[in-house]
């Protein structure tokens, strides 16, 4: 029996569209991409706890990113898309769309509209799963929020269901809105993910003012305790507008340390968990 490398997927939805899942996911691909960071994510939480900081190095060949946008809408070939954000905001990262449909609309509804083909859940699987095998992280970002069809009655978590790992610390990353009727929308997304027994990877709010408003301020806490899934990170409003240096340069602090450092465990670990 063969076992092939592989490395971690995550994939992204949010609350809606618009939430900030390319902000978020450019975020987090820049935060792995640092020295400190990088030598946790491929040396494993074990080995950096062992050295007991962040600073950290772990001499390894380097972590490598994948992005993967199944399904991009609302663009005509060649126009740059979610992915060319995430290129511009956190660099040296590979990235691959599969599909794209020109008016911006859900991909199914785009796609018959154009009368193009519906995106193909078998290519886009085969897909996530070649990057994986050749990436330490490959993120798979899903288009507007968690139901959204990417083609014909598969949405990303369905992808996320053929793609990621049970047991492992693969799964769903909740990009959410800082604001009143965050609560709801983030319950009804993490009850779908929950519901095709995906794990719930953390909540991620989009963009956080600098003079939250009341209900910003309880739903620091009130998010966590309504879905029972953590927020991992919180990106400042404006982060998108930051140079890429500077984008690069702080994204890891807008992410939760440690989990950032559990994020993958070892290579041969994870190999050891692969049928
Ligand atoms: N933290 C932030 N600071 C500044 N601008 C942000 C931030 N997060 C998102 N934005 C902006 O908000 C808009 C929507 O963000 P983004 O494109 O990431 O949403 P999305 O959830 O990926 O949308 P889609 O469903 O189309 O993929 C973009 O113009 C983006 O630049
Ligand atoms: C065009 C937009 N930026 C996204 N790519 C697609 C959002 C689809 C949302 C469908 C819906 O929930 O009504
Ligand atoms: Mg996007």
């Amino acid at each position: 029996m063969t076992t092939r490398r592989r490395g971690r997927v995550l994939a992204v939805t949010g609350t809606s569209t618009d939430v900030g899942k390319t902000v978020a996911t450019a975020a987090l691909a820049a935060a792995c991409l640092l020295p400190e960071v990088r030598g946790a994510i491929v040396a494993g939480p074990s080995e950096r706890r062992r050295s007991g900081s962040r600073s950290a190095s772990h001499e390894g060949p380097g972590t490598r990113i994948a992005v993967c946008k199944p399904v991009q809408t609302g663009v005509v070939p060649d126009e740059p898309g979610d992915l060319a954000e995430v290129q511009r905001l956190a660099g040296d990262v590979t990235t691959v769309e599969l599909f794209r449909y020109p008016e911006p609309l859900a991909p199914d509804t785009a796609a018959r509209r154009a009368g193009m083909p519906l995106a193909d859940p078998a290519v886009i699987v085969r897909a996530v799963d070649e990057l994986a095998a050749s990436h330490d992280l490959t993120l798979v970002e899903g288009a507007g929020g968690v139901l959204v069809r990417l083609g014909e009655a598969a949405t990303i978590l369905d992808i996320a269901a053929k793609t990621v790992v049970p047991g492992t610390d693969d799964g769903v990353l909740v990009v959410v809105a800082p604001g009143l009727g965050a609560l709801n929308h983030a319950e009804l997304t993490v009850n779908a993910v929950r519901a095709l027994g995906l794990r719930p990877a953390g909540l991620v709010i989009g963009w956080w003012p600098a003079d939250p408003d009341l209900a910003m301020r309880c739903n620091r806490t009130d998010l966590p305790r309504v879905t029972g899934v953590p927020v991992v990170g919180v990106l400042p409003a404006g982060a998108a507008d930051l140079a890429p240096a500077d984008f690069r340069r702080r994204a890891a602090s807008w992410f939760d340390e440690d989990w950032l450092a559990t994020l993958s465990p070892t290579r041969s670990e994870q190999l050891a968990r692969t049928p």
